[in-house]
């Protein structure tokens, strides 16, 4: 959006940005993104407030002269713009946290380096690359399943990187038992796992969010947001006898959710579904037509929207690892703040929808009747 227009209405604080003829003009972010902007990468300023993986991604939101100016100053306009959004507290939760992250770099000796940036080949297998490739909604379609509304199921990591992952994060793990670091757990239900993001993934998992489940979920997924997935949470789980043995049903903090199971030996912890929820419903009771369970099965990935309500059964023995990607879409949740209807994927909502529509159409009827009679 250019910044000439509704001025008055601007916040003080509105960053500033020079313009070509050195005329100082008040500029705002666009509503939508410059899709084929390349932005820079700030990898290199680990020391900022902000993750540079966000600085990347709301690169494609600028104003559109400030797309092609030097780095320093796209930064300085970004850096503006978040502090005006987050809290002093925040700002804090994040320092801290880059803080434990770098103890962890710095003291961790990584056992696969090749893990740790994104080697498509290497990772999956070649029908899920095809598809990708290929990129239509057709050709997602045709490595996937779709066993019950708004869950796929599909071949994706081939059997090498699970082994690679599976011994890295035991190699990590090691490292915590060892040093007695302590780790903060992938969220509040586990008491196992470890958040891949902290010791070194994030770059990684961002690229296989962007340029794998963000295409698929474009087109699966338009209305949470499939389409501006921006962020993510991403870890291992890990269940048996001495880790975590169930999951509680429980909706994930997401709009979509990639789950794919590493291994290794395992029976039981099968995936049970009960349908999408928005906040309003999201303890209502399930119909029968959202019953579904599925069993994993090594190397294969389950897709669903994070409001899709789920847990896991008890691994009955041996040693189940899942990698779990939450995908999260900042535009999706702002939008959502203003929106009452969640009819096109909230379970109940449609239904109420669908209900209403019914009475109003009967009233109509049964007016046209009285008339008539
Ligand atoms: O154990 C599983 O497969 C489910 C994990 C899960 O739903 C989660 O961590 O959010
Ligand atoms: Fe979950």
């Amino acid at each position: 959006m250019d910044g000439s227009e509704d001025r008055s209405k601007q916040p003080p604080q509105t960053p500033r940005t020079a313009n070509g003829n050195g005329v100082v003009a008040m500029t705002r972010l666009r509503l939508k993104p410059e899709k084929e902007h390349k932005s820079d990468s700030y990898q290199d300023l680990q020391q900022l407030e902000f993750s540079p993986l966000l600085f990347s991604s709301l690169e494609h939101y600028l104003p559109p002269n400030m797309l092609n100016v030097p780095r320093d100053l796209k930064l300085q306009y970004m850096r503006t713009i978040l502090l005006r959004y987050s809290t002093e507290g925040e700002r804090t939760r994040i320092q801290r946290h880059r803080e434990y992250r770098e103890r962890i770099t710095s003291n961790y000796q990584s056992l696969h380096e090749v893990l740790y940036t994104m080697q498509a080949e290497q990772f999956f297998v070649p029908s899920f690359l095809n598809a990708i490739n290929e990129g239509t909604e057709d050709s997602f379609r045709s490595v996937m399943d779709e066993p019950s509304p708004g869950v796929f199921t599909f071949e994706m990591l081939q059997p090498h990187f699970c082994e690679l992952l599976l011994a890295e994060v035991e190699n990590f793990e090691r490292w915590v038992h060892e040093t007695k670091f302590r780790i903060m757990r992938p969220n509040t239900m586990n008491r196992y796992g470890a958040v891949l993001d902290d010791f070194g993934f994030e770059t990684m998992l961002d690229k296989l969010m962007a340029e794998f489940i963000r295409p698929i979920s474009r087109v699966l997924f338009p209305e949470v947001g499939g389409a501006t997935l921006d962020s993510h949470h991403g870890f291992v789980v890990e269940y048996g006898i001495d880790r975590d043995v169930e999951l509680g049903f429980h909706v994930d903090d997401s709009e979509v959710t990639l789950n794919v199971c590493l291994g290794k030996q395992f029976t039981g912890g099968e995936l049970y579904f009960r349908g999408v929820r928005c906040d309003k419903h999201v303890n209502s009771e399930t119909h029968s037509e959202e019953v579904f369970d599925y069993p994993h099965v090594p190397g294969h990935a389950v897709l669903h929207r994070g409001r899709h309500r789920h847990g896991a059964r008890a691994t009955i023995s041996g040693r189940r690892v899942n990698l779990l990607l939450w995908c999260r879409s900042s535009v999706f949740r702002e939008l959502k703040k203003y929106q009452k209807d969640c009819s096109s994927w909230c379970g109940d909502c449609h239904r109420e929808k669908k209900e209403r529509q019914r009475q109003s159409v009967a009233a109509t009827k049964l007016e046209l009747l009285k008339k008539d009679g």
